[in-house]
């Protein structure tokens, strides 16, 4: 703990905004916040000299910020953990941040699963489940339904399991370290829904990413072959071993794969159904589709 001044808060923040002026600077407001549990949201009806404890020094939170500016590194890295729908995840470069758009694919889920209350219910796999927010959002949505999640990083799940394990989910998630679905054979035929968000970005426009990705980010959970739809295409070929009759594939993408990723579906006979969804910037990025046996 630290104690401090309102003043002081906001002398030291206006000198360490100027240090980055090309920084959101959200961004250091949410250090602040988030590492230092400064209340921003009370500044406007604080006197100057009103006293403010802390949970670090300021001094604290200007290492962190320098990391920022110097090293790119993005601020959930720094702080430890990221916000994503009404979660908050643990996060370390081992894992993607959960992005703002994924928490969409949750939504498509539950529509899908409302349709029929048997839906809800069985075994539903998050594949690349990075963090765990799938996996987790999944089991919270739907209390019936049994998640298996798998990623091919052993640092990955470690993560996923304690963030599971602070929402009291460790029973309703089995986790899986493999590729796909190889590590789910107990489970052919038998899944109500495969759901993902795997690696789609292309090689090459993988090396011109922004630092705080490319140099960050772990490049397994982002890049996926010369165009980006290897791991897409083989999710795509795959699922229908382990997917029950009527189960649902429902997977993101990047922005303007949309038309190949339905005709890679088009293209194996069994998928029906096969819809695009955009999310809400209106872009399309996620593809679903109906498998029958
Ligand atoms: C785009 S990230 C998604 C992470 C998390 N589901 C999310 O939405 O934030 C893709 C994930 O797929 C995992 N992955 C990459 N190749 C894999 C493979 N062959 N088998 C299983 N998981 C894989 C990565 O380790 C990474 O965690």
């Amino acid at each position: 703990m630290a104690t401090t001044t309102w003043q002081a808060v906001l002398t030291w923040r206006s000198h360490q905004q100027q240090l980055a002026p090309d920084i959101d600077r959200q961004e250091l407001d949410w250090l602040l916040r988030e590492v230092a549990g400064v209340p921003l949201e009370r500044q406007r009806w604080a006197a100057p000299g009103d006293r403010l404890e802390l949970r670090c020094p300021l001094a604290a939170i200007a290492d962190l910020w320098q990391q920022r500016i110097r090293q790119r590194c993005p601020v959930q890295y720094l702080a430890g953990h990221a916000p994503w729908r009404d979660l908050e995840l643990q996060v370390s470069p081992a894992v993607l941040i959960p992005r703002p758009e994924t928490e969409l694919i949750i939504d498509l889920a539950i529509a899908w699963s409302q349709a029929e209350p048997a839906r809800q219910t069985g075994f539903w796999a998050d594949l690349g489940t990075g963090s765990g927010a799938i996996a987790i959002a999944l089991a919270r949505a739907l209390p019936q339904i049994t998640v298996l999640a798998v990623d091919v990083s052993a640092e990955a799940l470690a993560i996923a399991r304690n963030n599971a394990a602070r929402y009291g989910l460790s029973d309703r998630i089995r986790w899986y370290q493999g590729s796909w679905l190889v590590p789910l054979a107990d489970y052919r035929g038998q899944l109500q829904a495969i759901i993902s968000n795997p690696p789609y970005i292309p090689t090459q426009e993988w090396q011109a990413l922004e630092p705080e990705v490319r140099d960050h980010e772990p490049r397994q959970a982002l890049e996926s072959g010369p165009d980006g739809l290897e791991a897409l295409r083989h999710l795509a070929q795959a699922a229908p071993d382990y997917l029950r009759s009527l189960g649902l594939w429902l997977c993101e993408h990047m922005a303007g794969q949309s038309t190949a990723v339905t005709a890679l579906l088009a293209a194996i006979p069994g998928y029906s159904e096969i819809q695009s969804h955009r999310d809400l910037a209106g872009r399309d990025r996620f593809v679903s589709a109906s498998w029958s046996a």
